[in-house]
């Protein structure tokens, strides 16, 4: 076994840092007010799904993301500080509170420039209100986590965080973080022979429980109705295959499944805290804020890969050529720059193009605009949830059919899930292509975008193959 770096270059003294937690202290005592003491620093290189099967507790919030293409991974769990919001103010009351609470944050590093600085995680469901009491995830949850690890191309950063009170233990907090380290040092070490693939259990066979697929083609035919009415111009129905297997589903397999099957995704993980898990490779990127430079991608409009190279250029070719596709694909691109516009933001649109995945491919026209500095994320996010890539034209009156039409509940499926930082930097992806997990029962989701010209027997082909993107990888 070769040596690792370890955390020796933790280059604070522990009076040093004892220094700044009780600075930290003094300032909540006069405040009366608790305050956060967020810690960073370099770590050896460590896989982030390796440190979330070490670390993750029963019952606590997590984070997980991971994007292969751009060798990007963060693994956040535990929660120093977590908020729940409903209604249609829940994306500024969010933003009201990420922005109080950055006030209380004292950052405290030992690089000389902190790449990857503490995050705030965000998740929100697809509609802004709790629709059954039974809901398993609040319209918006916002959460600060004890621990994240993260991993940008080469470089692989610890943030720790802790909530210090008027009455908190400094020697306590110093010991937990001494303690954190060395954990973080241990798990550094294993991954240097320990591999998640060595240890993948047997594939279970899954049982189907609920599946309407003739409710899914009776819907789609009634909206066409309304289409055809011009009551509606667009509308993204989805369809829920609920599965369960002998066993309880095993998050981070799944996860590395995922990880394995759809490299060019995002692949991501959240949880509530009765260990409900909304898991998943999404395709979509709602936006990316990177020093002011906003991207966000419109995609919609798809078809099957192709069994051959030849078979897959002429489904290629097709999906460039129909008119029905382009028109589903024109409604997100159009919506988009309109919502931005509103904002103020003048975006520019590259020319079209397809995304091909592993399974399936997609028009797709990626989007960019430079973003005053005043404009918070979570503005930006509520001017563009729901995009006509998952909610439908006009809006409201889609999203009052799909409540009408599907007979389950999206949850956050189809909706914003992402992170903020201290800087403004933020990053959301659409919840596509995903499952709810609960134990041994899985619901998965798949939706289409249904527009004149739509057929409904090859919607739901076409669900059907977003649907293998999970059932395939659930373990
Ligand atoms: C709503 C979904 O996909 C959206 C994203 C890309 C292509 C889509 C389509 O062609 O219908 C959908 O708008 C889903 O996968 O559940």
């Amino acid at each position: 076994m070769s040596a690792i770096p370890c955390l020796a270059d933790l280059t604070l003294e522990s009076h040093e840092l004892y220094k700044s937690l009780w600075n930290c202290q003094q300032q909540a005592i006069r405040l009366n007010c608790p305050q956060i003491v967020s810690l960073s620093q370099s770590i050896a290189p460590l896989d982030p799904l390796l440190f979330l099967q070490e670390y993750l507790r029963p019952h606590q919030l997590h984070f997980y993301w991971e994007n292969g293409k751009k060798q990007t991974a963060i693994a956040a769990m535990g929660q120093v500080l977590a908020v729940h919001f409903s209604g249609q103010r829940r994306f500024e009351e969010a933003d009201a509170f990420i922005s109080q609470q950055q006030q209380t944050i004292l950052k405290i590093t030992t690089d000389s420039q902190p790449i990857n600085p503490a995050k705030f995680f965000a998740n929100f469901t697809f509609f802004d209100q709790a629709i059954q009491t039974e809901s398993c995830f609040s319209p918006a949850t916002v959460f600060f986590p004890q621990v994240q690890i993260t991993r940008q191309q080469n470089h692989y950063s610890l943030v720790l965080n802790f909530s210090i009170h008027p009455q908190s233990n400094l020697n306590k907090v110093l010991e937990e973080i001494y303690h954190f380290q060395q954990k973080v040092d241990q798990i550094c070490q294993k991954s240097n022979y320990w591999k998640i693939s060595e240890n993948l259990p047997y594939n279970p066979p899954l049982e189907t429980v609920a599946n309407y697929p003739q409710n899914f083609k009776t819907s789609v035919q009634s909206a066409l109705n309304l289409i055809a009415q011009n009551k509606l111009q667009k509308i993204v129905l989805a369809h829920s295959l609920d599965v369960i297997s002998p066993v309880p589903f095993q998050l981070i397999h799944s996860l590395y499944n995922l990880r394995q099957k759809h490299p060019d995704c995002y692949i991501f993980s959240t949880s509530n805290q009765q260990d409900q898990y909304f898991i998943g490779a999404s395709p979509e990127r709602l936006m990316s804020l990177w020093h002011g430079q906003l991207e966000t991608d419109a995609l919609a409009g798809s078809a099957p890969r192709g069994k051959t190279p030849e078979q897959d250029v002429q489904f290629a070719q097709m999906l460039l050529n129909s008119e029905k596709e382009k028109r589903e694909h024109q409604a997100v691109s159009c919506y988009i720059l309109q919502q931005l516009k509103k904002l103020g933001i003048t975006a520019q649109s590259s020319p079209l193009q397809l995304l091909k995945l592993a399974n399936i491919q997609h028009l797709w026209t990626p989007i960019q605009a430079t973003v005053p500095n005043h404009l918070h994320p979570l503005k930006i996010l509520a001017q563009l949830h729901p995009t006509p890539a998952v909610a439908g034209l006009p809006s409201q009156t889609a999203c009052q059919h799909i409540q009408d039409y599907e007979l389950f509940n999206r949850e956050l499926y189809a909706a914003p899930l992402g992170w903020l930082d201290m800087a403004g930097n933020s990053e959301f992806i659409v919840g596509i292509r995903s499952a709810l997990i609960t134990g041994n029962q899985a619901r998965l989701y798949g939706g289409a975008g249904i527009v004149a010209g739509s057929d409904p027997e090859k919607e739901l082909a076409e669900v059907q193959l977003k649907l293998q993107t999970i059932l395939n990888t659930l373990i």
